[in-house]
């Protein structure tokens, strides 16, 4: 039975359409890594897993429970470490773990989760001084009380430094080779790539891709990346650009240079094209085209 299971899933706030005719199965045992911009529609996907929000058209099912109709059931199945969670800065990290336990009348020893997060040298004093780092493992924690078959993460090391987002990538692989399904999301694609079995991009609310990061970097390794200066870049160019044969997408980048994905023989195609339409090339380069840029392909045009 799949962890995650939606079915042409949409979600509208008003006017805007949060989420678009998703749909999505996440096999029991899998990490998943939920990626994209802010704003691509992730938290709408999450909170209707836990029916924090309800979807206006479609369903999603937690191990075969209606995450709307059998809300509490799915639940049950789900351990959630929220975006912007907090700690009760009075408490310790022990009294947090109890709390989970007692709100989710689970019998246990809280050291063994505190544990897991290597945490237990701080666990008689106040969450109040605990490092940013610290205080995620433990809401993680609390998360993991009662052993769910599926954690949700939101955004698990935004705000980290690169320490803490290791150890909590380690954490995510413990817990999966526990046999826990785990499905967070983020926005960079670094994190999700170091741990994720499979990945989808979000983009404006849909699903851009699904695929293993094999699959993925097979689809971006296929090609070559065309980095080109010019004159006096203008985006009409883009067009001429994307209208040569065996060229897969072409935007300008921050720094004013085209940045084009193509195939390998198609480079020299794209500097004649530009050349007869009058466009003075001064510099060009190639790269080969990395998953991020496979990415920024994906979700080109926001923020
Ligand atoms: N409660 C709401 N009311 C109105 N619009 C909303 C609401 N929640 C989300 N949206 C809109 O839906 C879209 C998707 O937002 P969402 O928070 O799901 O994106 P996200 O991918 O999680 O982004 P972030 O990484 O910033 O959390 C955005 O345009 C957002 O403004």
């Amino acid at each position: 039975m799949p962890a995650i299971r939606a079915q042409d899933v949409t979600k509208r706030y008003g006017s805007v359409t949060a989420v678009d005719r998703i749909d999505l199965t996440v096999e029991e045992g899998e990490v998943f890594g939920f990626l994209g911009h802010n704003g691509a529609g992730k938290s709408t996907t999450i909170n209707m897993l836990l029916d924090f929000a309800r979807p206006t058209k479609g369903t999603i099912e937690v191990f075969g429970k209606d995450c709307q109709a059998d809300s509490v059931a799915a639940r049950k199945h789900m351990g959630v470490l929220p975006e912007g969670y907090a700690v009760y800065d009075s408490l310790t990290g022990r009294e947090h773990i109890e709390f989970a336990m007692e709100s989710k009348g689970v019998e246990g020893e809280p050291f063994d989760v505190l544990d897991r997060l290597d945490i237990t040298h701080a666990a008689d004093r106040p969450a109040g001084g605990y490092s940013k780092g610290m205080a995620q493992r433990l809401v993680l924690g609390m998360a993991l009380v009662g052993n769910p078959d599926l954690l949700v993460l939101d955004e698990p090391t935004s705000g980290l430094d690169p320490n803490g987002a290791k150890a909590m990538r380690e954490i995510i692989r413990e817990e999966n080779e526990r046999g826990t399904t785990v499905f967070f999301s983020s926005h960079v694609l670094e994190q999700v790539e170091a741990v994720a079995d499979r990945v989808g991009i979000m983009h404006h609310g849909t699903l851009a891709a699904v695929d293993t990061i094999e699959g993925l970097r097979e689809t971006a390794g296929g090609g070559t990346k065309l980095l080109i200066t010019v004159d006096t870049p203008d985006e009409a160019h883009i067009e001429t650009i994307e209208a040569t044969e065996g060229v897969d997408s072409a935007w300008l980048d921050e720094d004013g240079q085209f940045v084009v994905t193509c195939e390998d023989d198609a480079k020299l195609d794209v500097l004649v094209a530009l050349d007869e339409r009058g466009v003075d090339v001064v510099d060009f380069s190639t790269e080969e085209a990395s998953l991020e840029d496979l990415f920024v392909e994906y979700t080109r045009g926001t923020a």
